[in-house]
């Protein structure tokens, strides 16, 4: 799908469905923590892999706060890097922000690329949540440094809807984009991500689905 169409579906199942936008977010970012906890399995170690969610202003962070919940009901160490203070968040992603704070799960705020040095360590599992469909153009600033500093550790990289600084839509990577280990997307694969030039930045794709109705899929010619 389109980025425009996904974003067109997630309206209409609010708005014309009913189906709460939290409800979208929570079925996403539970079938995005039990894609995370599976890559554990390989690894045989009974020690489950710290996780770092790197959370960005929108409802992509958003999926981030409510991954943190999922993993931490799975038994994995986690803890949020926000880029943004949490008052900043609007919406669903607010939302499942105070209810990440009220469950105390740690958060941290980064305000500087020297922030990130220290907050991103090697050998954890970290998840891209800091830019989805709503990206326009390269990552800028804070998120460049975020996308940086996380492809320079050691660890599994995990990108949530799409990989940070690719065009969803063309597939083109920006001169800064998070190398994935493994994209879970929502509702459906991104035309992009058909694109050779693509494949270094997606890793292993795994699509989940967020209670979208199949008449709606079906209109949008993806059911
Ligand atoms: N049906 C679904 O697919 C569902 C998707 N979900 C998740 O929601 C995101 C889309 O959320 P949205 O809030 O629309 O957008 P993002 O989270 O991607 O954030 C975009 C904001 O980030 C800023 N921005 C945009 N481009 C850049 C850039 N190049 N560099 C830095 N910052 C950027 C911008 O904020 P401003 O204040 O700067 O305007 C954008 O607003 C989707 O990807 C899914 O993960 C739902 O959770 C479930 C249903
Ligand atoms: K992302």
């Amino acid at each position: 799908m389109k980025r425009e169409d996904v974003r067109r579906v997630d309206q209409i199942a609010i708005g014309t469905y009913g189906i709460s936008g939290l409800v979208l977010m929570e079925n996403a970012g539970r079938g995005a923590a039990e894609h995370i906890a599976a890559l554990h399995h390989g690894s045989g170690a009974d020690v489950k892999r710290p996780v770092c969610i790197l959370c960005g202003p929108g409802n992509n962070g958003g999926d981030g706060y409510v991954i943190a919940r999922h993993l931490e009901l799975l038994g994995f160490p986690v803890r949020i890097v926000s880029l943004v203070p949490t008052d900043r968040l609007t919406g669903d992603a607010f939302a499942n922000a105070a209810i990440a704070m009220k469950a105390g799960l740690p958060i941290q705020v980064a305000r500087s690329a020297e922030d990130l040095e220290q907050l991103l360590v090697d050998d954890e599992i970290v998840v891209d949540c800091l830019l989805g469909t709503g990206a326009t153009g390269a990552p800028r600033g804070l998120y460049a440094d975020a996308v940086t500093v996380a492809n320079a550790r050691r660890g599994v990289r995990v990108a949530i809807d799409l990989p940070t600084g690719l065009d969803c839509d063309t597939g083109i990577p920006s001169d800064v984009t998070f190398r994935a280990d493994m994209t879970v997307t929502f509702v459906a694969q991104k035309d992009g991500f058909s694109n050779s030039e693509a494949k270094p930045w997606l890793g292993t794709i795994h699509v989940v689905g967020i209670g979208v109705p199949k008449m709606l899929l079906m209109e949008f010619g993806v059911a």
